[in-house]
């Protein structure tokens, strides 16, 4: 894209850049269209792009075979790992309409799957493989023994009996006589339940039982409101997305549907080498060129009637046969203008194939409603074009260009090669910009509670808990989430389960008053600057939240200093911060002041009204104007010299960091470690004493060092740090916000660890309730860890007890 870029004349880079409003944008499309028609380098790019014939992720039967050779050659070696990864990339190539190639290769792919002890994995492979080719001896024989395995014995001698009257050869005959017989012996009653095939999309457990409503509001566009009152945790909407893309990062680990975590039995697109899925099921409705893999099965004459049913029943059975891709199902699949051997799916940016994933998803909808009384879905989402930087309003209409060609050769005609169609994609690469929302799923990781980093040290291992990582998967489009505006104090929460997204009130909602989630900041996080910045750059708009209409003591707070009079409790603010909060100062201006600092610690309640008492106790003085200077403290007016005390803070973080790292060195002798802990108090003193007790990086130097105390086992300091850090989060965020919850979490694993059970209840009991707010039913879905805390709480109990 850069070398088309370069070519594009000043001239129309200028008329681009200033393109504010619809109609010019449908002037400068046409303009660069026809630039591009005429010049060469634009012809050759889409070729590449867009030509089947450059394609490079087409099947290909002579490199499945040879992906085949090896991985036969590795499975006779031993090396049943490298035999799974090359029978894997096999499938990926190999052309799906020769069904006894890919048969052979999903019956060889299990038999590496069951040396490996992947057994589940090895029945699904098995099924796959008499689904394509119901007359392949060898697949019966393999399922008989992966279910003889698993004690599906009934199972297990149909399959025999299936590959007895198949096989053709005489000697592989008397082995599977021999075998049937073993197996008829060892035969106890055990019931099978078939797996589903499909195990996680749109798994609705619980619905939203709230009426929504879309208005209209003073500032913000339209917003989400609710018809009744909403009562703190309940779940106010979930939905399926419009279009949803997978990001590139996450292509070769993730299903390219429901957006899981891959098995090692994955299913390959029917047509072309790039997506992987978790299941047929996936892959049906992601939907790929070719569909029917089912074959026309005539049974053998000689084929007993009861294993003919027995074979109709495997090979049509739901989860082999998921009816998904039924065209009358209503489903559009979101692959399949994408398949077939072309390479533009697999090079352009995520955004671009998903902005082209809701350009044809519109253009199919419009067609099915074509003649029925349904009429189709319209998303009227709004965009932020006209505010974008130059570079971005280039960029968009290079793409929107070489997108709409591309989608005119996989896709036909339905997307005319016009300027009118180029600014329609601009458009849509705008409202992707401004409404689609990262997928994220959460992943736990031993990065932080690590047992194994932890060695002989800890007593009590099974008590630690890991470290939550949030793991952006994919960008998806909600028809009715697009519509929920954002606070920086969100009223509602947002998760995803599997592409699922939900939607949760964290507190109680009036009827009719604004849902808002947020689109990443919020108060207690950043300040509010940064906050202001974020929403600008990504976004395009002012925030107007109630969150940032008033005064937050967090925003005063989180980055600021320390004063310098050793009684006194004000916040040094720099220049930047000041700024922005002058205006809000203002506003408690009229508010009589009859609070002693005192009052001001610890603040229990950050209702507004506590907030305007903190933020008075803070400034302490009625002419609050005098004293809002930087580097001068808000509430007695000292003077401190803001930027070397930055410079300053940095150092300890810095130097911090660097003794908590030498004392969990592998090679560090207990003295060393002893004058490292040593070290790090003493900075986090020197931090202590240039920042705001409130200051956010005092809250984050403290959690450090609870790691730290907790990896070489000292698990009393730990847990003073550990407190120290969530009494600051307290203040930044509210006692109730998800980020305290996973800080109890950390805290009830270290009390556990000191075996002071009473404590540990009383964390768990406080996160218990943070993580139904936020989670409700599926909390303990999502974080499994939940769980084997309040275990091992019990258990130690039990044994306090029984002493
Ligand atoms: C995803 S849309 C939300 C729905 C949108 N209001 C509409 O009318 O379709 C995001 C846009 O809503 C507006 N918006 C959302 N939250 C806002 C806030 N806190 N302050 C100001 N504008 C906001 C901005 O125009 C932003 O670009």
């Amino acid at each position: 894209m850069e070398r088309l870029k370069h070519e594009v004349p000043p001239t129309l880079i200028a008329k681009i850049s200033s393109a504010t409003t619809e109609q010019d944008l449908l002037c400068t499309s046409s303009a660069l269209l026809d630039f591009f028609l005429s010049h060469p380098l634009f012809h050759s790019v889409v070729r590449e792009l867009a030509d089947p014939q450059f394609a490079l992720c087409a099947k290909n039967r002579a490199s499945a075979l040879d992906l085949k050779r090896k991985a036969n050659e590795s499975f006779s070696d031993g090396q049943f790992h490298k035999a799974l990864n090359l029978y894997s990339q096999a499938l990926r190539v190999a052309p799906m309409d020769d069904r006894d190639l890919v048969a052979t290769l999903y019956v060889n792919r299990a038999s590496s799957l069951f040396k490996m002890g992947f057994f589940t994995e090895c029945r699904r492979d098995c099924d796959r493989a008499v689904v394509l080719s119901p007359s392949y001896a060898k697949a019966w024989y393999r399922r008989a023994k992966v279910n003889a395995y698993l004690k599906s014995h009934d199972d297990a001698i149909s399959d025999m009996n299936v590959a007895l009257n198949l096989e053709p050869s005489v000697g592989l005959k008397r082995q599977i006589r021999e075998e049937l017989e073993l197996i008829v012996n060892n035969r106890q009653t055990c019931s099978y339940l078939r797996e589903a095939c499909h195990r996680s999309v749109g798994i609705l457990d619980e619905s939203p039982k709230i009426k929504l409503q879309c208005v209209s509001t003073p500032d913000k566009g339209r917003g989400m409101v609710s018809i009744g009152d909403i009562s703190d945790g309940s779940l106010v909407h979930s939905e399926e997305p419009y279009a949803v893309i997978l990001s590139k990062h996450y292509r070769e680990t993730h299903c390219h549907f429901c957006m899981n975590e891959l098995p090692v039995d994955t299913v390959p697109c029917s047509s072309c080498s790039v997506p992987l899925y978790c299941s047929q099921w996936c892959q049906e409705r992601a939907g790929g060129v070719g569909e029917n893999l089912l074959s026309d099965y005539s049974f053998h004459e000689m084929m007993p009637t009861d294993l003919q049913r027995y074979i109709l029943s495997i090979i049509l059975a739901p989860d082999s046969r998921s009816g998904a891709a039924n065209p009358d199902s209503g489903w559009i699949a979101e692959h399949k203008h994408e398949c077939g051997g072309v390479n533009w799916p697999a090079v352009l940016p995520s955004e671009i194939i998903l902005a082209a994933r809701m350009i044809v998803k519109s253009i199919e909808q419009r067609k099915r409603s074509e003649g029925t009384a349904k009429s189709a879905e319209t998303l009227e989402l709004v965009h932020n074009f006209g505010k974008l930087p130059c570079e971005s309003k280039l960029d968009f209409h290079i793409y929107s260009i070489v997108l709409t060609r591309c989608l005119q050769q996989s896709y036909g005609a339905e997307f005319p090669f016009t300027g009118a169609s180029v600014s329609q994609l601009v458009i849509t690469l705008s409202q992707v910009k401004l409404n689609s929302m990262a997928i994220v799923h959460m992943k736990s990781t031993d990065a932080f509670w690590s047992v194994e980093q932890l060695g002989n040290l800890l007593h009590n291992k099974d008590n630690l808990t890991n470290n939550v990582e949030q793991v952006r998967l994919g960008q998806a489009i909600y028809s009715t989430g697009s519509l929920f505006n954002h606070s920086c104090r969100p009223n509602v929460h947002t998760y995803f389960l599997s592409r699922t997204l939900y939607v949760r009130s964290t507190e109680f909602v009036q009827a009719g008053f604004p849902l808002e989630l947020s689109y990443g900041p919020q108060i207690g996080q950043w300040s509010h600057e940064e906050r202001q910045q974020l929403l600008e750059d990504q976004y395009s708009f002012k925030c107007n939240c109630s969150g940032c209409a008033q005064l937050n003591v967090s925003d005063i707070v989180i980055s600021s200093f320390s004063c310098s009079e050793p009684n006194c409790f004000g916040s040094v603010l720099d220049d930047s911060v000041l700024k922005l909060e002058k205006m809000n100062f203002n506003c408690v201006q009229q508010i009589p002041t009859n609070f002693s600092v005192k009052s001001l610690v610890p603040v229990d309640n950050l209702e507004r009204e506590d907030i305007e008492k903190v933020a008075r106790c803070l400034l302490k003085r009625n002419d609050v104007s005098c004293t809002m200077v930087s580097g001068y403290c808000l509430n007695c007016g000292s003077h401190r010299e803001v930027k070397s005390l930055r410079l300053a803070a940095t150092k300890a973080i810095h130097h911090m960091e660097r003794d908590l790292n030498g004392m969990l060195a592998d090679t560090t002798s207990t003295e060393v470690r002893t004058n490292l802990l040593s070290d790090a108090l003493c900075n986090l003193d020197i931090l202590r004493s240039i920042l705001h007790a409130y200051n956010k990086e005092i809250a984050q130097a403290e959690d450090n060092l609870a790691k730290a105390l907790c990896l070489i086992g000292d698990f009393q300091s730990a847990l003073h740090h550990c407190e120290a850090s969530i009494g600051i989060l307290e203040k930044l965020y509210h006692p109730k916000h998800i980020v305290i919850g996973n800080e109890l979490v950390k805290l009830a694993s270290i009390q556990l660890c000191t075996n002071d059970h009473i404590s540990a209840s009383d964390s768990i009991n406080r996160l218990s309730v943070i993580f139904r707010l936020y989670y409700g039913s599926h909390a303990t879905r999502m974080f499994p860890y939940l769980d084997s805390v309040k275990k091992d709480a019990a258990k130690l109990a039990l044994e306090k007890c029984a002493l």
